[in-house]
């Protein structure tokens, strides 16, 4: 890299760093800006006569945002140092341990957030600052005093800062962009921008309406006189702060690298996202005798996560149609590898996402994978269009058999009933594991036997011979008997997994339940008032199943005569409870959901709220609100022992 490089490639890094501090919406991914900032690093460190002042290498983050009152912090803030490896994490402890020999390290998550540093005075919370560039950031004091976990006082007199981060929760995220995407308004990349975004805006009432949180991690200026940093932590959060879940103090490198592992193992778990596992020296003395650079403390280090997050190309956007006819988009995208995952296809929901998303065919898109979730298309990059992009057309024809499609907006349907694609999607609903659970019979299986027109409606299943299945390619003897067995299994299934494989719009696994349970299998017989009495049930739901009824009801009889499914109606005993109404609430001595099954086999209907209708409510240890309730209009009470002692 020669000079002109280096200075355009901190450039870059600066607009991209200001995109993302400032904006709160990346131009690039973190692993594309750490590649650059690695780069800048490495050329500093070979020419270290030649490093300009405004390389981001040489100072922390953030700048202010206009509108906001700058505010000054009272100790400076900073920003870390990365590492991605073991060694580079070992090369770390070894240059503390220069210092000396002996030493604790805490280790604790590394949320990914926005940093923020609270002043408190008297025992109030004076004033609330972002980082900014560590020693002026943004007075967010107004809108802080909408977050729930930051106490507006606290039990402690002398003035104090607590540094912390502030998150949403990886759910709370994917709720706000989700009511975002039919709001129309612009998406957040990822939780972090979501945070960062959140808490910086002019409008409080904006910021209230997130759902923030704060975890402390550090303090500026105190006059705690603990000598570990673990202890001033103990002590913080004993003032009422939120504790991180996991913090590991300990002398052992194992421990350390241990954690790691433990964290990356939970990373989908652990509702707040993180990215990475941070290091500290616990000795405050040490950690001053260790000091900092300009722009990090050197007695601590972040030991990062493999990025989720990448950047790829959108090759295409295909179709696909699924049992109900509903078209779904599915992106086509140059494969990347995501924590050793190959990753080539990402899921959109529908159209109107493509649209506001602006979404287009050739465009560099940052794709996140995280745990067993299916990859999706988080931010496009629109800066980095060339011209040659297009525009993805809404589809007017159904890709599988043609006829015309249904738009409503938000979904794109296939409305004939006899579509290859509806076809071979209910066979392959019936076989499923919550379903029929039939082995062996994959979506490749059935598109074959489809193609060949042995199985053209689930019940040609049962009527399959080896003969034709020998006569398919890829089947051996053994494969057509194991087939054939599996499918002569799914006979005398439960009557619940039955009408959940039956794919009727509307009715899930839970709704099956429920209608298997109060019919048995008398269920085609139920009418519309019938069905709409079960609990749960809608309008919707029950229309639907009238609807399956009124059209399939012989074919039905006929698939039951087959399978013979089992029916496992409540065998009802008749009891002060039948047909009653009631609630359960507080702690009980015996599981919840056993005491609810024994009620409902005496005819009880177990709700979730307390109303008029209540009938009973029954309570346990700690009843709260629900039993206050229960008083406050008159319903009738009973402890859990004298509910025993009415049904003994
Ligand atoms: N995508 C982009 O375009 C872009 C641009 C700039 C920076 N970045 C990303 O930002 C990061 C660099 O930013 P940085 O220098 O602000 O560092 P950083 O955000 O990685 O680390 C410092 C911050 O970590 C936070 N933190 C969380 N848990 C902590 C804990 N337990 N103890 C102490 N601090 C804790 C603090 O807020 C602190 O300010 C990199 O990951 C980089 O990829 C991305
Ligand atoms: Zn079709």
């Amino acid at each position: 890299m020669n000079h002109e490089e280096y200075l355009a490639k901190i450039e870059r890094a600066n607009a991209w760093a200001k995109a993302y501090y400032v904006d709160d919406a990346p131009l690039a991914s973190d692993e594309e800006y750490d590649t650059l900032y690695h780069e800048i690093l490495n050329y500093e460190n070979e020419n270290p006569l030649f490093a300009d002042e405004h390389s981001p290498t040489k100072r922390v983050g953030g700048m202010v945002l206009e509108g906001f009152n700058k505010a000054e912090h009272k100790a400076r803030m900073w920003s870390m140092e990365d590492v991605f490896n073991e060694a580079d994490l070992d090369a770390w402890i070894e240059r503390v341990k220069k210092v000396k020999e002996n030493f604790t390290f805490y280790c604790e998550p590394k949320f990914d957030g926005a940093s923020l540093n609270l002043i408190y005075e008297n025992g109030m919370l004076k004033q609330a600052i972002t980082r900014g560039d560590g020693s002026i950031g943004e007075d967010v004091t107004e809108n802080v005093k909408t977050i729930g976990s930051i106490p507006l006082r606290i039990n402690y007199q002398e003035p104090i800062e607590i540094r912390g981060e502030v998150v949403i929760k990886k759910a709370d995220f994917e709720r706000l962009n989700t009511d975002r995407l039919s709001a129309g308004e612009a998406l957040f990349a990822n939780p972090r921008n979501a945070a960062a975004g959140s808490l910086r805006q002019l409008d409080t009432s904006i910021t209230a309406k997130r759902k923030l949180m704060f975890y402390p991690w550090g303090i500026g200026i105190n006059s705690l006189t603990q000598s570990f940093l673990s202890q001033k932590m103990s002590f913080v959060y004993s003032l009422g702060f939120l504790q991180p879940p996991r913090i590991v103090v300990t002398q052992s490198v194992d421990d350390v690298h241990t954690l790691y592992a433990e964290l990356i193992a939970k990373r989908d778990e652990i509702e707040m996202m993180m990215d990475g596992m941070v290091v500290k020296v616990d000795d405050v003395s040490l950690q001053e005798e260790l000091g900092y650079t300009v722009k990090y403390p050197k007695w601590m280090v972040a030991f990062k996560f493999p990025a989720i997050e990448k950047v790829t190309r959108l090759k295409d956007i295909t179709l696909q149609v699924g049992r109900t006819g509903v078209v779904t988009p599915v992106a086509e995208v140059e494969a990347v590898n995501i924590e050793g995952v190959i990753v080539e296809r990402a899921t959109l929901h529908n159209f109107d996402e493509i649209e506001r998303k602006d979404i287009r065919i050739g465009d560099s898109v940052i794709i996140i994978r995280s745990g067993d979730v299916i990859p999706k298309i988080i931010k496009v990059l629109t800066e980095r269009r060339d011209g040659s992009e297009k525009v993805v057309e809404r589809p007017l024809n159904c890709p599988v058999c043609g006829s015309e499609l249904l738009d409503d907006g938000a979904l794109i349907k296939c409305q004939n009933l006899s579509c290859d694609a509806r076809v071979v999607g209910a066979i392959i609903h019936f076989a499923s594991k919550k379903a029929l659970n039939i082995d062996g019979l994959g979506d490749k299986i059935v598109e074959q036997l489809y193609a060949q027109k042995l199985v053209l409606h689930v019940k040609d299943l049962y009527t399959l011979n080896s003969e034709q299945l020998l006569a398919l390619e890829g089947f051996k003897a053994k494969k057509a008997d194991n087939l054939l067995a599996a499918i002569e299994q799914s006979k005398g299934v439960s009557l619940e997994k039955f009408i959940n494989a039956l794919g009727i719009e509307h009715i899930g696994e839970v709704a099956a339940k429920k209608i298997a349970r109060a019919f048995g299998l008398e269920w085609l017989e139920a009418n519309y008032e019938q069905i709409i009495a079960l609990e749960g049930f809608g309008e919707e739901m029950a229309k639907s199943l009238v609807e399956f009824i009124h059209v399939n009801k012989a074919e039905t009889y006929e698939l039951m005569a087959v399978l013979q499914p089992i029916a496992s109606k409540l065998e009802i005993t008749e009891s002060v409870f039948t047909g009653k109404t009631v609630v359960l609430t507080g702690s009980m001595s015996q599981p919840r959901d056993e005491i609810k099954v024994m009620l409902e086999k005496l005819g009880a209907k177990v709700s979730g709220s307390v109303s008029k209708k209540t009938d009973f409510v029954i309570y346990g240890e700690e009843a709260g609100s629900k039993l206050a309730k229960a008083l406050e209009l008159g319903v009738k009470t009973l402890s859990e022992s004298e509910l025993n002692g009415m049904i003994k």
